[in-house]
């Protein structure tokens, strides 16, 4: 579980967002949208602190993590995986070498080890048989299954995914949030989608948080945000140009 509570940041004198609040349950889902600039990335990053708050705090297991020493900080930080805008992979690594990256910087498996853990990673996102191609030799699809199967390798509670199926046609983008709902159904993993893709949220998510005018302006499950009549998000959802 991930409590946020009060959380307010500025950036000097731009306010971003204050007194924002709500709980991520183990294995829940939850959607982040919003407009531009209205502070989804900054909000996500505060939850593995790579940003400080003004004020607010971020508990889990019952602590404060902006309240952690070097080594704890470090390792709740190793609790989270995170899935990067347009993939991030190493394009002098092939498909295998960038699923192995994490496990030989943070696990002490044996090479053999190594191999057989990406073999099944591989499998798990449907690309078995492709680890020695380059990514430049994979499709935007399949490049995003790769970054997939490198952000849950070393078995994260929680994964960021930073807009996950952004510039992909509807057919791929459906077969990321398969793997959306997959991660989080089978490997328990509590996930946080910041995401513009609407019909993503109605498809992967179990609760949504929408940030406007500086604060968290609707907070829901999907069934409510369907049956909402709150004007901001409504507003929004119609200008993703998608009818609900
Ligand atoms: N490191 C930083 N220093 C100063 N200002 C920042 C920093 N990071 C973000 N901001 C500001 O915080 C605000 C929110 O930015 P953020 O990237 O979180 O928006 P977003 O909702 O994720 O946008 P988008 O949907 O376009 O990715 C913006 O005004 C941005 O300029």
């Amino acid at each position: 579980m991930i409590e946020i509570r009060n959380l307010s940041k500025s950036f000097g004198s731009n306010l971003v967002w204050e007194d924002i609040s709500f709980k991520i349950a183990e294995g829940e889902t939850v959607a982040i949208i919003g407009r531009s600039g209205c502070g989804k990335s900054v909000l996500v990053k505060h939850l593995n602190a790579l940003i400080y708050p003004d004020s607010g705090e971020v508990i889990i297991d019952d602590k404060n993590i902006f309240e952690l020493e070097y080594v704890e900080l470090r390792k709740m930080r190793q609790r989270f995986g995170v899935l990067f805008q347009g993939s991030a992979l190493f394009d002098s690594l092939n498909t295998a070498e960038n699923i192995a990256f994490p496990l030989h910087y943070f696990s002490d498996l044996t090479d053999k080890e190594i191999s057989e853990k990406v073999e099944e990673a591989l499998e798990m996102v449907n690309l078995a048989g492709t680890g020695d191609r380059s990514p430049a030799e994979l499709s935007g699809g399949m490049r995003r299954r790769v970054a997939l199967a490198r952000a849950t390798i070393l078995q994260p509670d929680f994964l960021i995914y930073d807009e996950p199926t952004s510039g992909l046609d509807p057919q791929t983008s459906e077969e990321i949030n398969q793997l959306i709902i997959y991660m989080a159904e089978n490997l328990n993993i509590t996930s946080i989608v910041v995401t513009h893709d609407i019909h993503s949220v109605l498809k992967i998510a179990d609760n949504v948080v929408f940030l406007e005018n500086k604060g968290l302006c609707w907070y829901g499950t999907v069934e409510e945000m369907r049956e909402s009549d709150n004007k901001e998000l409504m507003d929004f959802i119609t200008a993703s140009e998608y009818k609900i």
